[in-house]
């Protein structure tokens, strides 16, 4: 190759890199929630797309916390031990003897291939279930259905974050991989959560910059599933005037994202874990994808303030 080829092929690389730098500036040294749900681990390229893009953030001086997900992962072993599959309200009916499996796989199975992936880029995974030095804590949740509530067993609704030992490991520069997976404050036994809410908790918890749901879909379809017209922004308002109209596991999502942008998070995302490398696109580049959720402006506050007055 001449060297004037070379240059030529240099520079627009420089330019992929100086793109970047207003965003290393501003998220530098700030926390970042990302949620990697089953549906967007679907193949080995995506997984390990995904690890060198976690790894990438903590090297860029952010400070990611992976929250994970398995539904699909749950659906398979609850299938080979000979057990159901039912979903109320877009949660597990989780019996005992699910919540074993639902462990087993979460903690056991999924966490570990997270944390071996990412810790094929060095010594920086650490993975611990909410159980862990109280970090989640929860009592049964019990959905209203039909204005009933339902009893849907050992499925957690979270009271407390206790956020000591995820930040110890980030002080260590540790990236913490957490399983959505709670102590109970009512008796010795652990409940259920799902992944979505439990990052969005996390998020608020820590203070973080950004929770990030990485999902199968490109993001919030504005008439699912009618039209594949994605929402890129909303505000907190907008958002919780759609939460109504949202179907299966789009409500966890996006209610989350609504807790996380209403308790101090700057931004809520949900992006298209199919897509290698989605989340260096949405952190580092101008483009951004997928749906962002933000705070309300202090003038719509202020407006509603005086509207309700
Ligand atoms: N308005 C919407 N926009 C996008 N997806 C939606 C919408 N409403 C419902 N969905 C459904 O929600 C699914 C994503 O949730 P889920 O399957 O729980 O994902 P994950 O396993 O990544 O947590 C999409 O695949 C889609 O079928
Ligand atoms: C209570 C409840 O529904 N918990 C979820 C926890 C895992 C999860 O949320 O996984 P995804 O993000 O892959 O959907 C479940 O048992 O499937």
């Amino acid at each position: 190759m001449s060297n004037a080829t070379r240059k030529h092929t240099a520079l627009p690389k420089a330019q992929i890199l100086i793109e970047a730098l207003p965003w290393l500036t501003r998220h530098n040294g700030k926390t970042v929630v990302i949620k990697f749900g089953g549906n967007a681990m679907v193949n080995e390229e995506l997984k390990a797309a995904f690890a060198q893009d976690v790894v990438f953030l903590r090297q860029a001086g952010l400070k990611p916390v992976v929250v994970h997900g398995g539904g699909p992962q749950i659906n398979a072993q609850l299938d080979l031990h000979g057990l159901e599959s039912e979903f109320k309200a877009g949660l597990r009916v989780t019996t005992p003897e699910a919540m074993d499996v639902v462990r087993m796989v979460l903690a056991g199975q999924v966490q570990r291939e997270i944390v071996g992936l990412l810790n094929q880029h060095g010594p920086l995974a650490i993975g611990l279930t909410g159980e862990d030095a109280h970090t989640i804590t929860a009592t049964q949740h019990r959905p209203e259905i039909d204005g009933e509530l339902v009893d849907i067993g050992r499925v957690g609704e979270i009271t407390a974050i206790d956020t000591g030992a995820i930040e110890a490991l980030l002080e260590d520069g540790r990236i913490p991989v957490i399983s959505s997976i709670a102590r109970s404050q009512d008796d010795g036994h652990v409940y259920n959560v799902n992944a979505d809410t439990a990052a969005a908790a996390l998020a608020a918890a820590l203070g973080a910059e950004t929770l990030m749901v990485l999902t199968d879909v490109e993001g919030l379809y504005e008439d699912w599933p009618n039209s594949d017209e994605v929402i890129s922004r909303l505000t907190a308002k907008q958002l919780e005037k759609l939460l109504p109209e949202l179907a299966s596991g789009m409500v966890p999502k996006m209610e989350g994202c609504l807790h996380a942008v209403r308790n101090g998070v700057n931004t809520a995302r949900v992006i298209d874990g199919r897509v290698q490398h989605s989340i260096l696109l949405e952190i580092f580049t101008d483009e951004g994808i997928g749906t962002m959720v933000v705070p309300d402006a202090e003038n719509d506050v202020a407006n509603d303030a005086v509207g309700e007055s």
